[in-house]
């Protein structure tokens, strides 16, 4: 029954390590068999908004800007969205590192990346050259940012961030996808949730499953900042390790503005957690005492 069970589990466990399935792989064969003769007009349209940014440890392909009309509290706003790809870490995707856009369209849909995670980051304004601009770096939540659950801060953080950056003038939004969970991945995080409901915090719970309290990276991103901007920045956080991996990149932080709310009874605990374990600045006035 044992051996049954854990054979069972070694298939499924090659699923999640991401073997494509049998639909996955005729799809693939399919594709290579038809070598796509690809349209010049399609390309040129397309150059135009592709780069590719190499970093010291990644090279990224860079699309954008696209206009995002965005829905803030009923009013629309207009923002810049880009998406980009890390073509150094994804299997497959190595073979257009030096990617002209003819050979990325050839290869896209063959990645398969809806299996994947691509982070992207939402510009407001002049956000090149205006003397000030506001950042965040936000770690995707699913269940905060989609939802609405209030066990987290998270999709307050995301809408008001978002605002705030809008009321200013000029800032961007990064939406880091592969951060859910601090890098524990949904899955993992569903797990830590009901060893929460048992009394562990968040940082014992992620420790219980085998992980660091927080294992984010934000060097793709910072890449991506700057080349975005080379100016001064203000970081919209309570983390300090936000903060620290964005100066020691060697980008100029001219402030940090802090980000409670939304506390309730739901996400007290893990508030609390965040100040006592994770080191987040408490800032004065805030009922986390
Ligand atoms: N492992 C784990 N991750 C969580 C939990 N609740 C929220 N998260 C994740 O935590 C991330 C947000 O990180 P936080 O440390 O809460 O906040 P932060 O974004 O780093 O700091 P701020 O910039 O101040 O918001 C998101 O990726 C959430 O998915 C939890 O209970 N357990």
């Amino acid at each position: 029954m044992k051996i049954k069970a854990s054979i069972t589990f070694a298939a499924e466990a090659r699923q999640i390590m991401n073997e494509p399935a049998e639909h996955e792989k005729r799809r693939l064969e399919d594709r290579k068999e038809r070598d796509p003769m690809i349209d010049q007009q399609v390309v040129s349209v397309l150059d135009k908004k592709i780069q590719t940014i190499v970093l010291a440890e990644s090279t990224n392909v860079l699309v954008g800007p696209i206009n995002l009309p965005v829905n803030l509290d009923g009013e629309t706003v207009m923002f810049k969205w880009y998406c980009w790809l890390p073509i150094t870490s994804q299997e497959g995707i190595k073979a257009c590192k030096t990617a002209t856009t003819e050979t990325l369209i050839k290869q896209l849909s063959s990645f398969n990346l809806a299996e994947k995670q691509q982070s992207s980051v939402l510009v407001y304004g002049d956000f090149e050259d205006a003397e000030h601009a506001l950042i965040r770096m936000h770690s995707i939540c699913h269940t905060g940012d989609i939802f609405g659950s209030k066990r987290c801060d998270c999709g307050y953080q995301l809408e008001q961030s978002m605002k705030m950056i809008a009321a200013h003038g000029a800032g961007a939004l990064f939406y880091l996808a592969n951060h859910e969970g601090r890098g524990i991945g949904l899955f993992s995080k569903a797990m830590a949730y009901i060893l929460q409901e048992q009394g562990l915090d968040t940082v014992e719970a992620n420790l219980e499953l085998g992980f660091v309290d927080d294992s984010r990276n934000y060097a793709d991103a910072i890449g991506i900042l700057q080349h975005l901007r080379k100016k001064p920045v203000t970081l919209i956080t309570n983390n300090p390790k936000k903060l620290e991996a964005l100066k020691s990149s060697g980008m100029n932080v001219e402030a940090r503005i802090p980000l409670w709310g939304d506390i309730s009874e739901f996400n007290e605990k893990y508030l609390k957690t965040k100040v006592e374990r994770s080191g987040h600045f408490a800032e004065s006035g805030e009922p986390l005492q």
